[in-house]
C-alpha cells in the first residue's frame, strides 16, 4: 500500500503539490489522472524518495522509500524513461541493475521476454525509440518482481500493441493482489485500465473514487429523446422544469430527468417515441467537469498557443510540452536507481 499524507512539494516559489492525501490500495489499478503540470510526476518522485517533500509524507508499506529493507522487490517504478545510460545496451543496463541489487541474471532474461525487448536487447539504449525506451523502463521496474508498480505515463510513445500490453500487465498485476499506480493525462486510457481514480489538478486532489463513481457522479448527463411531434413534446418537457435542448438530427437532449420520467411524461400526453436513451457520461466528460477550473487556469497560461499533443484523443490542453527543468533529476537518479 502507498500512503501519501498532507504532502506538499514546493520548488522555490512554485507549489507543485499542495497538501495532498490519498492511499493506493493493493489488488487494484489506481489511475493518477491530471492535466500536464498538475503534479503527478512530482508526487511519484516523492513516493520513490527521489524528491524530499516540503511537508507531509509518502510511505510505502508504512515506511519512507529510503527505509525499505528490500526496495526493488517492494516497489518498481518507471519514472523517466530517458534517465538511462545511453552507451549501454539494454541487456547490460538491466544486468548492471540486477547485479547491484542481488537479482539473478535469469530474471533479466525473463523481463526482456516479458517486455518484448529480445530483438533490441543487444542494441545501445541511445538509439532506442521512445516506445522501446518505455519498454526498457518497464523491464527495469519489473526486475525485482515487485509487489508495487508505479508507472508515470507508461503508454507514452507506445504503439497500439504496446498500449494493450501495458494495460494487460497492469491488470494482471492487480489480479495477483499487487498494487498498481499509474499516471496519465489521457482519461480514455485510465478508463480502460483503472479500478480507482485519483484526479489531481493544480497540485490538489480533485477526486479520489472508484472509476464507476466518477462516471456516475458526473452531472452532465441527460436523456436523448426523439418523437415525430418533437416540438410539442419539447414544450411539455420544458413545462415540467427540465432543460430541453434540440439536437441537429431532430432529437432533443433532456437534462435533469431520468429516461423513466421522460418516458412517462410523454406517455401521459400520448406522444409516440422513436427513441429514449439515457446518456451515460464518458470518463472524458466526467474528467473535464472535474478539472474544469484547472483547465481554465492552464488555458489562461498557455494563451493562444496549442502545444504538440493537444490533438491527441482525450488529451487535455497542456501549457508546455515538457516543463521539467534540465537537471531536475538528482545526479545518478535514473529510474533503475530509484528502486
Ligand atoms: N524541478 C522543478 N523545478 C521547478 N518546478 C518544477 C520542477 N518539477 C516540476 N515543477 C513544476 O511543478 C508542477 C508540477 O509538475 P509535475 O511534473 O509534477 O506535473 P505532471 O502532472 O507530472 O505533469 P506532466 O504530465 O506534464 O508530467 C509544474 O508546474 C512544473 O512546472
Amino acid at each position: 500500500m502507498i500512503e501519501v499524507t498532507a504532502m506538499t512539494k514546493r520548488y522555490g516559489a512554485k507549489t507543485a503539490v499542495d497538501d495532498v492525501s490519498f492511499t493506493v490500495q493493493p489488488g487494484k489499478v489506481t489511475g493518477f489522472l491530471g492535466p500536464n503540470g498538475a503534479g503527478k510526476s512530482t508526487t511519484m518522485r516523492v513516493i520513490m524518495g527521489l524528491d524530499a517533500p516540503t511537508s507531509g509524507r509518502a510511505l510505502i508499506h508504512g515506511r519512507p522509500y529510503a527505509d525499505l529493507p528490500a526496495p526493488l522487490t517492494t516497489v518498481g517504478a518507471l519514472l523517466d524513461a530517458k534517465g538511462v545510460h545511453k552507451g549501454r545496451t539494454a541487456l547490460n543496463h538491466l544486468r548492471a541493475l540486477a547485479a547491484t541489487h542481488g537479482i539473478p541474471r535469469s530474471r533479466v532474461d525473463e523481463v526482456i521476454g516479458l517486455t518484448g525487448l529480445e530483438p533490441v536487447a543487444d542494441k545501445r539504449v541511445g538509439g532506442f525509440s521512445l516506445g522501446m525506451g518505455q519498454r526498457l523502463g518497464i523491464a527495469a521496474a519489473l526486475l525485482g518482481d515487485p509487489e508495487i508498480l508505479i508507472l508515470d505515463e507508461p503508454v507514452n510513445g507506445l504503439d497500439p500493441e504496446g498500449v494493450v500490453w501495458v494495460r494487460n500487465l497492469a491488470r494482471s498485476f492487480a489480479r495477483e493482489g499487487r498494487t498498481v499506480f499509474l499516471s496519465s493525462h489521457l482519461m480514455s486510457e485510465v478508463a480502460q485500465t483503472a479500478d480507482h481514480v485519483v484526479v489531481i489538478g493544480r497540485g490538489r486532489i480533485i477526486a479520489d473514487a472508484p472509476l464507476d463513481d466518477i462516471l456516475s457522479g458526473a452531472t452532465r448527463r441527460g436523456v436523448r429523446v426523439r418523437s415525430p411531434r418533437m416540438g410539442e413534446l419539447a414544450d411539455v418537457l420544458a413545462h415540467r422544469g427540465w432543460e430541453v435542448a434540440p439536437l441537429p438530427d431532430g432529437a432533443a437532449q433532456v437534462m435533469g430527468a431520468t429516461s423513466e420520467e421522460v418516458g412517462e411524461a410523454a406517455a401521459r400526453d400520448g406522444f409516440v417515441l422513436y427513441e429514449l436513451t439515457p446518456q451515460g457520461s464518458t470518463l472524458e466528460e466526467a474528467y473535464m467537469e472535474l478539472t474544469h477550473e484547472a483547465t481554465e487556469y492552464r488555458t489562461a497560461l498557455q494563451g493562444e498557443r496549442l502545444p504538440a499533443g493537444q490533438g491527441e484523443a482525450g488529451a487535455l490542453p497542456s501549457h508546455a510540452a515538457d516543463h521539467r527543468r534540465p537537471g531536475s533529476q538528482p545526479a545518478g537518479a535514473q529510474e533503475g536507481d530509484a528502486r
